[in-house]
């Protein structure tokens, strides 16, 4: 029999998991999937390691209307299939570990009350991520469960990028800029060290581009600053979320227009960013295929604030060695990687626009600066070696 372990991402209307079986002090996958639509349309999918297809399901909404009724729906499909593993525990990602955890951890009572405290600084992800531990903490209480978190990757960023110019006090009660997308990062990362020694021990900015968005500046693969701060909210905007906003627009909502602080919550995380600024969509695609001048503006405002903010990371790192564009947007869309680096061109970059349009894996021309890649993110996968690691100390 051999031993396994499972690993759940789980967002506010999609599962993915993945099932890896172990080789030594290294994980390779043998189930692949997602259960998405959770309450709209819900459909369970999931591939073997060469990509056939094990499941393709619908179930109604009522059948599966949360996160939980999703859990346990994985769950009963996988049993049988495990029958075959010996499964030495589970994986999380769990986007907030608030100031101390810079490590993944061990969920026992005490760990999961602390990050349940953590709910209202990442209202999008914090209680589903946390929805599957529960669940599956009552179904198989024997099985070590693991968070690995996307803040820790940023716990050791210098203390200039871990503060807010707001009373000291505010700093010591926990109001810090956190940071996330840690995982995605530290795959990344690790990926560019090994395609790419040279730039991976210099200064790296990597553009994580999915529905939620930020951008990390890494010395020698190692966080010193991102563009998310104590929620991910901050930073660049994104599908729905509004990114960087002055404060006072905040104040105004409450003071001026009566607006209650959920109401603006619900505006900030939910109707805003892409979808805000185009009123037609979230997604990128979308809007790159709509003619609309209003969707042209908020592909012109994302790339304008990704350029942006790469370059005020390579002022935090003293110059640039390498860019490297990750996630949904990061990965697929070779208009937008060129409109970033269009307006880059201030800093000396340039694309080789064939390898640009292929996706390829070094996109840069000759003469530019600093070589520029796309690498697609693997958070499974991060978080599978996190849990080997600590379950099985070597
Ligand atoms: N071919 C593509 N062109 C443009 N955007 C794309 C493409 N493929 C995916 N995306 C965008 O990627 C985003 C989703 O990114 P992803 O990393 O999958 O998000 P998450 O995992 O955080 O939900 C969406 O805005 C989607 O439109
Ligand atoms: C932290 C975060 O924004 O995650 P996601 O991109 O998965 O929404
Ligand atoms: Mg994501």
């Amino acid at each position: 029999m051999s031993e396994a372990l499972f690993v759940v991402n789980a967002g506010s209307s999609s599962i993915k998991f993945k099932l890896y079986r172990i080789i030594g002090d290294d994980i390779a996958p043998r189930i692949a999937g997602a259960l998405d639509g959770i309450g709209t349309q819900p459909k369970l999918k999931a591939t073997d390691a060469d990509g056939a297809v094990l499941v393709e399901r619908g179930f109604t909404p009522e059948e599966i209307a949360s996160p939980s009724d999703a859990q346990h729906a994985i769950g009963d499909w996988l049993a049988p299939l495990l029958a075959d593993h010996q499964l030495i525990g589970v994986g999380h990602r769990v986007v907030h570990g608030g100031p101390h955890y810079a490590h993944p951890v061990l969920v026992d009572d005490a760990v999961l009350a602390t990050l349940e405290s953590f709910i209202p600084l990442a209202p999008l992800h914090q209680l589903t991520n946390l929805d599957p531990i529960r669940v599956l903490r009552a179904r198989r209480p024997d099985l070590p469960q693991v968070a690995c978190f996307d803040t820790a990757f940023h716990r050791g960023h210098p203390e200039l990028a871990d503060r807010f110019a707001i009373p000291r006090a505010l700093y010591d009660d926990g109001v810090r800029r956190y940071g996330f997308h840690g995982l995605s990062y530290e795959y990344v990362s690790g990926r560019l060290r090994d395609i790419a020694p040279d730039p991976a021990a210099g200064r790296v900015v990597i553009a994580h581009l999915g529905s939620g968005a930020s951008a990390c500046a890494l010395l020698d693969g190692r966080s010193m600053e991102s563009t998310m701060g104590f929620t991910a909210l901050d930073g660049l905007p994104m599908g729905t979320r509004c990114g960087a906003l002055d404060a006072g627009v905040v104040l105004h909502l409450i003071e001026q227009k009566g607006m209650s602080p959920a109401e603006v919550g619900h505006m900030l995380y939910h109707d805003s960013g892409l979808r805000g600024l185009s009123g037609i969509s979230s997604d990128m695609r979308e809007l790159l295929a709509s003619p609309e001048p209003a969707a042209a503006l908020a592909v012109d405002y994302f790339t304008l604030h990704v350029a942006q903010a790469v370059a005020r990371l390579s002022v935090t790192l003293g110059g640039l060695d390498a860019l490297v564009f990750t996630a949904g947007i990061g990965e697929h869309a070779p208009p937008i990687r060129a409109r970033i680096v269009a307006r880059l061109a201030v800093l000396g970059l340039a694309l080789d626009e064939a390898a640009n349009a292929a996706d390829a894996i070094e996109i840069h021309a000759r003469d530019s600066r600093a070589r520029i890649f796309v690498l697609p993110t693997d958070e499974e996968r991060m978080i599978g070696l996190h849990t080997l690691k600590l379950l099985r100390p070597i």
